[in-house]
């Protein structure tokens, strides 16, 4: 099922005080887009690659795709305030129905195996993501109270890649931004159709690179990923 991706890549990283784009951060040498889109170029399934980047970040990220020889980019949207902005502004020039995924920059761990599964999972429904059963226990706090704990059998920890239908996502985002409303990913904004999202079972290392103690973790990713491949 070949599909196309939104590739959010103009966040301020301001949890990882790196006083830079994290997405410019290197693992093992390479800068984390850089992992994150060769995944996608590798997968034959990708029909192309749509980035939301920082105008500052603009000339950096494009020479880099030039030294890292990707050829599936094929445009560029402004980032805005928000991740939702940014993913808003790139689906602006979305012009082919199908299927459209997105996935943050910041993981770049996802594999092409999973990719595929959720690409068809959606084509199916319409709308479907990738998330992992919660592995720690919730709680509701307020005010440096626990006001409640939730329970954890129905939890799952949502991740990116998130595939939609183009027409229905485009339906979902012109509806959160008549309402102002935002969501901290965008199966929220789907969900407020009422449109039933289907969730496919990922991995617990297709971390999102956060704050700076991810960065350790994706060091040890990087390794055993190299030792599976040995
Ligand atoms: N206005 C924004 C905010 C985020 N992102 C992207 O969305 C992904 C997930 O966002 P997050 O991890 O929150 O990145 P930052 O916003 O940079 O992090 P922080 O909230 O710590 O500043 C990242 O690939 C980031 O580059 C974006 O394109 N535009
Ligand atoms: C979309 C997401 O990665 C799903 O877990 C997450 O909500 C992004 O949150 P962020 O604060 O914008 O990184």
């Amino acid at each position: 099922m070949t599909y196309q991706v939104i590739i959010p890549a103009a966040g301020q990283g301001k949890r990882m005080g790196a006083g830079k784009n994290k997405l410019l951060l290197e693992l093992d040498g390479i800068p984390v887009l850089i992992h994150t889109l060769r995944v996608f170029e590798a997968d034959d399934a990708c029909a192309g690659i749509i980035l939301a980047v920082h105008p500052q970040d603009e000339s950096e990220i494009k020479a880099l795709i030039e030294q890292y020889q990707l050829t599936k980019v094929c445009g560029f949207a402004p980032g805005g305030k928000e991740r939702q902005d940014s993913i808003f502004n790139a689906l602006k020039t979305v012009e082919t129905d199908g299927i459209i995924l997105v996935h943050d920059g910041a993981r770049p761990f996802i594999q092409i195996e999973q990719i595929q599964l959720l690409t068809e999972l959606a084509a199916k429904t319409g709308a479907a993501i990738i998330a992992v059963p919660a592995k720690d226990t919730m709680k509701k706090v307020k005010n440096g109270v626990v006001e409640a704990t939730v329970d954890r059998s129905s939890l799952w920890a949502v991740q990116t890649p998130q595939a939609f239908r183009v027409s229905l996502l485009k339906e979902a985002y012109e509806k959160a931004d008549k309402e102002c409303f935002i969501g901290t990913d965008d199966a929220s904004l789907v969900e407020r159709l009422g449109q039933c999202v289907a969730i496919v079972e990922g991995d617990y290392d297709n971390i999102k690179l956060t704050t700076m103690e991810d960065l350790y973790f994706a060091e040890a990713i990087l390794k055993k990923r190299k030792k599976e491949f040995k």
